[in-house]
């Protein structure tokens, strides 16, 4: 069982706008709404892929049951936690003639210390010992920054896998608690050692000094550029695919299932940096926050390349 925790959902709101004016009024010429948030359009991915997953989380209001409703019509299980208020709203505009992707992400909604008790148990009573737990996404501001970290210690102490892709202190305090995996992207990374790496290498070196906190894999995602994956013995780096971009939202989402769905079937490295480069292709081919179908990945699968680098 994969199981994704998603303590800050969101509806994702996609509208396309030919050249964005700032201080001007721009007129929208689509719109379209998503289940989204980090954990959520992981469980949707590996749902379509076939792997067995559950969302858990907190949910609230009116987002929250468009949320459901979306999940139970992808057929994703799920099993949130309701709260008071309502679930943020994230709005993404697709400048179609600049050809920029540009995310507004809310704060989201407090949680109480028994919501985050109730979220803890279903993580609990959903982890299998042969499984994954994912840990993704910002939090509300309310709940302290250590909590991926504290969770990631006791279903590590379970045996358990767990991958962690947050930014920021989540992210830090994530990573002294040792994930089997994290996925910075690159700007993550900067924000890490506070620093601007000035090449790919420089990055990567940097970035794989966190295995020394008994990280088993690193995918460090750079966007267009492609990304690195890095372990103990080997750093593989896979080029970006030229593709048509309709949303880049939910690529490095689309990573992190694929990398979470492989290390569940115990698939080789190699085959994991394919499926993940494929699932982010896939999903960036398609418009708002939808996932890449199975046919789509298979397709791009096929033509991912990837080198080993001697750093
Ligand atoms: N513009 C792009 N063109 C082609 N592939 C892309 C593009 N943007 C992202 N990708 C693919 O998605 C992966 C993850 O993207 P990235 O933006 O680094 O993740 P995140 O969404 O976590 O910031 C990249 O490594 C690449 O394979
Ligand atoms: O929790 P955060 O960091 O605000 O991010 C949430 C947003 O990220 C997404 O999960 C997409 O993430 P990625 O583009 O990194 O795959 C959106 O669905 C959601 O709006």
């Amino acid at each position: 069982m994969i199981v994704t925790v998603t303590l800050n959902p969101a509806l994702d709101k996609t509208i396309q706008i030919d050249t964005f004016r700032i201080s001007e009024v721009n007129r929208v010429l689509s719109v379209r709404e998503d289940a989204g948030g980090k954990g959520i359009n992981v469980s949707k991915l590996i749902h379509s892929l076939g792997g067995e997953t559950i969302a858990v989380g907190a949910v609230a209001g009116a987002v929250g049951d468009f949320i459901e409703k979306q999940l139970d019509e992808l057929g994703t299980p799920h099993d949130f936690v309701h709260t008071e208020g309502n679930t943020r709203t994230n709005t993404k505009i697709v400048d179609i003639s600049l050809k920029t992707y540009t995310d507004i992400n809310e704060p989201g909604t407090p949680l109480s210390q028994e919501a985050l008790d109730q979220i803890e148990e279903k993580i609990f009573k959903y982890a299998t010992e042969d499984g994954v737990v994912v840990f993704s996404g910002s939090i509300p501001s309310n709940v302290g920054k250590d909590i991926y970290g504290r969770w990631i210690k006791k279903v590590k102490a379970k045996g358990i896998k767990t991958i962690l892709d947050a930014d920021g202190e989540l992210l830090k305090k994530g990573i002294e608690a040792g994930p089997y995996l994290i996925k910075p992207n690159i700007h993550e990374l900067e924000m890490l050692y506070n620093k601007k790496f000035e090449t790919r290498e420089e990055a990567i070196r940097f970035a794989k000094n966190l295995l020394d906190y008994d990280i088993e894999i690193i995918a460090l995602s750079m966007g267009g550029h492609g990304c690195a994956f890095i372990t103990k013995d080997k750093i593989y780096f896979a080029k970006a695919i030229p593709v048509e971009v309709k949303s880049t939202v939910g690529a490095g989402d689309s990573m992190v299932a694929a990398l979470a769905y492989a290390i569940q079937k115990n698939a080789s490295l190699k085959e994991a940096i394919k499926l993940a480069v494929a699932a982010a292709t896939a999903s960036i081919t398609n418009e708002g926050t939808q996932m890449g179908t199975k046919d789509q990945i298979e397709f791009w699968k096929d033509r991912v390349e990837f080198e080993l680098l001697v750093l």
